[in-house]
């Protein structure tokens, strides 16, 4: 059995007690901070955590053959988790961007055909191996920036074949690379060009044909769909999550994103796991999903890449909305794979402290994918995922903003990059 000792961390950041529920609050500002800390490891597990003087002196015994990962100088945190990313699909939009540079706004360009629909053309044409192949390229750059798990969204097919394509080729990269990969459903990305002016029946195929595939061969865990003016509305919305309930797949939603729609009321009253986006959401879609404990997944990255204003994040905090931070990798409108870019800009554009921060993108970020027990924190009996990053402290992690600091990244126990570079083995 594999056994790692980290030792001599600046800062260990343990956010010790957070596994059973989101935090909130000023609860997301507590990261229960070690100094010297050390964190030994074994089996995959971690097994003890504590300062170097009291580790070193509990293993001092057994330290045979144990591998050692020296801190000195550098901050450990726990994994990133990043709960909301589009990871699978085909090509990429470069020229939209350029598009957009140049006036166009994203809506335009999906009613005209491009858009989701451009990568909904080159998802369906694409085999399950070259969507595995350009996938995993994109999770060796997650994993270059500390990220240790994410989830990915179908919703790049909009019939069946090529849905269930994409969820096969996200199980398949979840087996081959280290990071572990959450699958999500999102057959109602858009509405295809073949039930163009009739989303009811599209509503209805992915509800009558699609959800009882994705159960029955467990392809997934979550149920998405994009609320938004132009898209699917909330009744439509409301009758998929519902529908996705009886086949034991947990809401989640693209709520408020380029317009208010009351998307976020709409979470708080299905029982969504997260909402997501929320750049236009309500003062009561937001104190709604206080109430019901709904996590707010911010995608600041989103609204940087569209040149739109960002939501409110201090305002969800304060209102007592857990938060979480993600990428959106996707090729649209956040083609990135950085979570540290995206806590920055969480803490510059959204009134984030960078303690709130890492809140955001660990264990909130597990809880809004149903991992809060098992990632997220650093705590005896989770999985041993790790980053260590070549900072004195936690906040010049958002302090030398736009930079990769990610040094060592450690997955169920094993060193998977070093020095800033991939090494491990498939
Ligand atoms: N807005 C909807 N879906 C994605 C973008 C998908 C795309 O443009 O390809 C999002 O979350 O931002
Ligand atoms: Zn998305």
């Amino acid at each position: 059995m594999s056994k790692l000792l980290i030792k001599h961390a600046n800062q260990l950041i343990t956010l010790t007690g957070s596994s059973e529920k989101p935090l909130t609050k000023e609860e997301m500002s507590n990261l229960h901070i070690i100094e010297d800390g050390a964190v030994y490891i074994e089996g995959g597990k971690i097994k003890s955590v504590g300062t170097t003087d009291e580790l070193l002196e509990l293993y001092k015994n057994c330290l045979d053959g144990v591998e050692v990962v020296d801190a000195t100088g550098k901050v450990v945190l726990p994994g990133l988790v990043d709960p909301h990313t589009h990871l699978v699909y085909a090509g990429s939009r470069e020229n939209e961007f350029n598009m957009r540079l140049n006036g166009a706004t994203y809506m335009e360009i999906m009613n005209n055909g491009g858009g989701i629909h451009a990568t909904t053309s080159r998802t369906r044409a694409a085999s399950e191996e070259e969507l595995v192949e350009q996938s995993l390229v994109r999770l060796d750059r997650f994993l270059l920036h500390g990220v240790t798990t994410v989830e990915a969204k179908s919703g790049y097919g909009l019939d069946w074949e090529t849905e269930y394509k994409q969820l096969k080729a996200a199980k398949a990269v979840g087996a081959l690379h280290p990071i572990e990969v959450v699958s999500t459903f999102m057959g109602a990305h858009a509405v295809p060009a073949e039930y163009k002016g009739n989303p009811d029946a599209f509503i209805d195929l992915v509800i009558e044909e699609m959800l009882p595939k994705v159960a029955e061969e467990k392809l997934a865990e979550f149920n998405d769909i994009f609320c938004e003016h132009g898209v699917f509305t909330p009744e439509q919305s409301r009758k998929l999550l519902e529908a996705g309930k009886k086949y034991g797949l947990t809401p989640k939603i693209h709520a408020d994103e380029i317009e208010p729609y009351e998307g976020a009321e709409l979470a708080a009253e299905v029982g969504a796991i997260s909402a997501d986006h929320l750049l236009r959401a309500s003062d009561k879609g937001i104190e709604m999903m206080a109430d019901k404990g709904v996590i707010g997944v911010l995608l600041p990255g989103t609204a940087f890449f569209l040149m739109t204003e960002a939501a409110k994040g201090r305002k969800m905090i304060d209102s007592g909305v857990p938060v979480a931070i993600s990428t959106d990798c996707n090729p649209g409108s956040s083609p990135t794979c950085s979570v540290p870019f995206m806590m920055n800009l969480a803490c510059m554009h959204m009134g984030l402290n960078p303690a709130e921060a890492i809140t955001a993108a660990t264990i909130n970020a597990a809880h809004a994918i149903n991992r809060g027990k098992e990632i997220g924190s650093i705590e005896e009996g989770k999985r041993a995922d790790l980053v260590i990053l070549n900072v004195l402290n936690y906040m010049q992690m958002q302090y030398h903003y736009g930079m990769n600091h990610t040094d060592t990244v450690i997955k169920n126990g094993r060193v998977v990059v070093n020095g800033g570079r991939l090494c491990y083995q498939q």
